[in-house]
């Protein structure tokens, strides 16, 4: 299933559009209304040789300019509300989809690429349906209207601006393509230069700790460098073409009036059409010219939609219709899981948990613990096998249903840039007191001695917090939601081992069922049945006891893994 399809246009952005297209529709009304109207003041006031009978033509020719802006103003208008109200839902979107993706298919997107294609292609995309399909439609009608009325002009002007036209358009169209292939480069190199901006802020510790800043200036030197030269080649095309339009928008008219004198000569036009043409040549020169750029921008969109369906188009993780009641038993049946770029990780496991039970997870590091337990909260389904809960699939149960009685807490899980409340209620309400009642729980003192208490800001990731600090507040945020089932993925492993006791011991007091992946062999020693893997297969499962007689590889790994 794909999340990718979300619609753009809502019927306020199709009205506006509409409305938009109208008031562009009514703008090149008044303006072919001017060019019959000059034509006719012209020809009369030569007629008539008295200058007042062209003063009312002024007049009412002003009143039509008039119309021609203020419709022009309202389709802009239009167009820029559209514009941000379209991008508003697209960014809406992306962030629903992206919190509705697969898990897997979520680690493999790129923040810096999702971003610049959010916001660049995605830019693009929206303008197309906010200006460009309107302009393309009004000023097709345009056009068309002023072929009809210079057909009435005369017929022969009409031709020969018809057959120049091509003149106007064709030298246009191959440094328009060679523009729409130099802006595709131009977007990708600046796409990454915004990837590596955003991979270096994350891994500034990192650089500065391995001194390596100047490989890292220099790879950067290389990818501006290229971003440099992608824009300046478009840049150099795109100047180039534009020194074409001074040219020809010169060029061309004065072929027309040439031609216009010989016909009037001939008797064959009024002086009221020469001059009308005259005046309005350019202008049917630049619809046609337009119509001809909305076309191409048309074409060129599909590559700007593919580039954004990439990032939008994820597969969306999906629940069942079951709501989940009290927790009584898991169960793994031939289980088996691989991540889709590499071989079998978990190979036909069969486990089974029940209500209250304390479950370790042991093995070598790389040997899949988080795959396993992954597999229980559904952030990764197995490949092979399944999995039963109170003898029902999982896959059966609601998402929501599954993450409110199941949680995962994972040692690298972060917090958000906001306050240590928010980061333990996730912006859901809480009472004050279960809240100070689970800080104490995980002991959180150290809370009460920042500047402000609970509601101290934590920084982005929670910076402004040691590890164990951190992790405690994570751990906050799953009790507060009192888990049926809590599973503990090193959860506590930045956190000493006394204090690390005293909240395991409040843990196991109140929480049911607790599964524990650890390095601490204290930790691992509170759990009843502990689960020896290998190979991705169980090797064996026991208590410490039980395992330190049977099991070499529990023995081996407590010797030398596990902390004692
Ligand atoms: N998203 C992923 N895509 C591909 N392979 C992955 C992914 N995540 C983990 N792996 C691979 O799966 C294997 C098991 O990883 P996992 O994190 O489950 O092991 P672990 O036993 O928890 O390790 P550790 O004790 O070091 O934390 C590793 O070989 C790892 O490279």
């Amino acid at each position: 299933m794909k999340t990718g399809k979300f619609r753009l246009l809502r019927k306020n952005h199709i009205a506006l559009a509409v409305l938009t297209t109208a008031s562009l529709v009514a703008s090149g009304f008044f303006y072919s209304r001017r060019v019959t109207l000059l034509q006719s003041a012209v020809d009369r006031a030569i007629h008539s040789k008295e200058l007042s009978s062209f003063l009312g033509d002024i007049l009412l020719f002003l009143v039509f300019l008039l119309l021609t802006i203020i419709f022009d103003f309202l389709a802009s208008f239009m167009s820029a509300v559209n514009n941000v109200g379209m991008f508003k839902n697209l960014v809406r979107s992306q962030i629903r989809l992206m919190l509705d993706a697969d898990m897997l298919e979520l680690k493999k997107q790129n923040t810096g690429e999702i971003i610049t294609r959010m916001f660049d292609d995605g830019w693009y995309i929206i303008s197309l349906y906010s200006s460009t399909i309107p302009d393309l439609v009004a000023t097709s009608f345009k056009v068309g209207l002023l072929v009809f009325v210079f057909y009435q002009l005369s017929p022969r002007i009409l031709l020969i601006a018809l057959l120049l036209s091509p003149l106007y358009s064709f030298p246009l169209s191959s440094p328009r393509r060679r523009i729409m292939e130099h802006q595709e480069k131009e977007r990708s190199s600046f796409e990454k230069c915004v990837k590596f901006i955003n991979e270096t802020l994350s891994g500034a510790a990192v650089i500065k700790a391995f001194e390596s800043k100047r490989f890292f200036y220099k790879e950067f030197g290389k990818l501006t460098n290229l971003w440099l030269n992608t824009s300046n080649t478009l840049f150099n095309v795109v100047a180039k073409t534009e020194s074409l339009y001074p040219f020809l928008n010169g060029l061309l008219p004065i072929l027309v009036v040439a031609l216009s004198s010989f016909l009037i000569a001939k008797k064959e036009i009024t002086i009221g059409s020469a001059i009308s043409f005259f005046y309005f040549i350019s202008g049917f020169y630049s619809s046609i010219s337009n119509v001809y750029s909305s076309v191409l921008d048309i074409m060129r969109s599909r590559t700007y939609k593919e580039r954004i369906s990439e990032v939008m188009e994820l597969s969306a993780e999906k629940g069942g219709g079951k709501e989940l009641g009290d927790f009584k038993q898991m169960s793994l049946q031939n289980v088996s899981f691989g991540y889709p770029d590499g071989g079998e990780i978990l190979t036909d496991l069969n486990i089974k948990i029940d209500a209250g039970d304390r479950v370790a997870i042991v093995a070598s590091s790389g040997e899949g613990k988080s795959t396993l337990v992954s597999l229980f909260n559904r952030f990764l389904t197995p490949t092979k096998g399944q999995i039963l809960i109170n003898d029902i699939p999982i896959e059966q149960y609601s998402l929501s249903s599954l993450r409110k009685k199941i949680i995962l807490v994972r040692s690298n899980d972060i917090l958000f840039d906001t306050t240590i409340k928010n980061n333990i209620t996730l912006f859901e309400d809480f009472p004050e007191d279960e809240l100070e009642r689970i800080l104490r729980m995980c002991e959180c003192d150290f809370v009460e001695k920042l500047e402000n208490g609970i509601h101290t800001v934590v920084g982005e990731r929670g910076t402004k917090l040691s590890d164990g600090q951190r992790q405690r507040i994570v751990l906050a945020r799953a009790l507060i939601r009192k888990p049926q089932v809590l599973i503990l993925d090193e959860a506590t492993s930045g956190v000493d081992s006394e204090t690390e006791e005293k909240i395991f011991e409040k843990i196991l007091k109140e929480i049911n069922t607790v599964i524990i992946i650890s390095h601490r062999l204290s930790t691992i020693r509170k759990a009843k049945k502990i689960i020896v893997l290998n190979n991705g297969r169980v090797e064996a499962e026991g208590t410490h006891e039980e395992l330190m007689e049977k099991s070499p590889l529990y023995r081996e790994i407590v010797r030398s893994q596990l902390e004692v």
